[in-house]
């Protein structure tokens, strides 16, 4: 298994380009199968999960093929209504098929997520949500299975606000009989993307960008051609880079609009956040002052930024309690980071961070997605060398992360270590994940 390593305490400076929203783009591509006809999108960004996302679509009978214009995808003739365990227990975003193939074939089974790493993230607020459609739900043997003649719209009330839900939802509804309210609907820039694309395909959706969505149903929907919007928590991850260590980097294809929240707390770290010239300038400065940080549902501070805002909290001047109120177990990376040797300790969802540790390199293990991005940080602020393993969690969400960094001037490849001997000490054990999982 690859790993990460990075030689700590270089400056970063220079210009990055953002890539296309994995959390938008996965919802796009899922809403290609509502209708039959190609589809033409771009800006979409060289993901593992977008990998996982295109074998799903081809599964399900979709046919697709870069071109000079964007990624076409031809969902003219589907042949299967199932997102199999393989690549959902890989990407839980798979459960966005069952709402566009629901609305259009009236049947789709999809392998339950399970548990992730950072919470039990169940689906029941998408399928009470399909239920209230008048689609039947029966739970067998690790699947879901949806199904109904016609969907017809109605109230749909989320007890929290659930980004893919939403999308499900959303996605259900365009087809639908009548009108379809969501309220306490999730307003997240992705969603509202989404809410677009579907409007470009004929739909009626209204509210987006509000905690109530309005779908109206419509007999016919027409592929459509879609821009991804860009990814604002890889752009987050940088801003935090140049905070972190103290250099000055230029995010380019970034949209501040959709980061209000996270530029606010960056600017009262004493962070320089310029977003006057169509770029976004983020200009690092000493002293860090901590600042706490509260987690929550868009426009709040988003949870895939929490991870690597703590970085930041470690090298600060004070003490930061950072709460994180969407995931039950999302503080895994604070046991890498102690090994690092920062001061952090976690109280249910708080975590206090005493501000002014010299982190030292180490052999770390990413354990998903975001904390895999919070141990990279780390590491380009350490002194010595960090090794990361289990990077492939990275590969799920950050396009050409070494070679974005290392142009800023960090000091960081990807290594293959030679495979060890079958009872050599430090041996994977023979049951250890070598694939990417959720
Ligand atoms: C592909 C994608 O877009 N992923 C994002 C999406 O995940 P995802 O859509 O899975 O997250 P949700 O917004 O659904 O989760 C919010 C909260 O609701 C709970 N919940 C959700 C659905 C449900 O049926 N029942 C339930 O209890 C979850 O466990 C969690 O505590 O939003 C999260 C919160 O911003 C982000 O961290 C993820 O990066
Ligand atoms: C949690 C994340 O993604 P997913 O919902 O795909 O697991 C993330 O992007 O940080």
């Amino acid at each position: 298994m690859d790993e990460i390593v990075i030689q700590g305490g270089q400056r970063l400076d220079g210009e990055v380009r953002i890539s296309g929203a994995k959390n938008a783009a996965l919802p796009m591509l899922a809403a290609s199968l509502l209708t039959g006809g190609r589809f033409c999108y771009t800006n979409i960004p060289d993901l593992k999960d977008i990998e996982s996302i295109r074998q799903l679509l081809c599964t399900i009978g979709a046919q697709i093929t870069e071109s000079p214009d964007g990624l076409i995808v031809d969902t003219t003739g589907l042949n299967d209504v199932e997102a199999p365990y393989e690549l959902v227990r890989k990407m839980r975003a798979s459960v966005l098929v069952l709402g566009p193939l629901l609305a259009r074939l009236g049947r789709a089974r999809v392998s339950l997520p399970g548990g992730c790493a950072i919470g039990a993230r169940p689906i029941n607020m998408h399928l009470e949500g399909f239920s209230r459609l008048g689609a039947r739900i029966t739970l067998e043997h690790g699947y879901v299975q949806a199904e109904a003649e016609s969907l017809t719209g109605n109230e749909i009330f989320f007890d929290v606000p659930t980004v893919t839900g939403t999308e499900n939802l959303m996605m259900a509804a365009v087809l639908a009989k009548g009108t379809t309210v969501l309220r306490n609907a999730a307003k997240e820039p992705e969603v509202t993307a989404l809410a677009d694309m579907l409007n470009a395909m004929g739909a009626r959706v209204s509210g987006a960008a509000t905690s109530t969505i309005t779908i109206e149903g419509v007999d016919r929907l027409y592929p459509a051609t879609v821009r991804v919007i860009p990814d604002r928590i890889e752009t987050g991850t940088y801003m935090v880079a140049a905070a972190l260590t103290g250099g000055c980097i230029r995010i380019l294809n970034a949209d501040a609009s959709h980061l209000k929240a996270v530029i606010a707390k960056l600017r009262k770290t004493g962070t320089e956040v310029d977003t006057s010239d169509g770029a976004v300038m983020v200009t690092g400065r000493r002293p860090v002052t901590s600042v706490d940080i509260k987690t929550l549902p868009y426009p709040g501070f988003p949870t895939d930024m929490q991870a690597q805002f703590m970085v930041l909290m470690c090298i600060a001047n004070g003490l930061s309690m950072i709460s994180e109120t969407i995931f039950e177990n999302r503080f895994i990376h604070v046991l890498e980071l102690q090994r690092m040797g920062a001061d952090i300790q976690v109280s249910g969802n708080h975590a206090m961070v005493r501000g002014a540790a010299r982190l030292s390199g180490a052999q770390v293990m990413a354990s998903d997605l975001r904390a895999s991005a919070c141990l990279v940080l780390a590491g380009l602020v350490a002194e010595g060398t960090t090794r990361i393993s289990r990077v492939y969690h990275l590969d799920r969400g950050y396009a050409a992360l070494e070679d974005k960094f290392r142009s800023l001037g960090a000091d960081i490849k990807r290594v293959r270590p030679k495979p060890k001997t079958a009872d050599g000490p430090g041996t994977e054990p023979a049951s250890g994940r070598t694939e990417p999982r959720n």
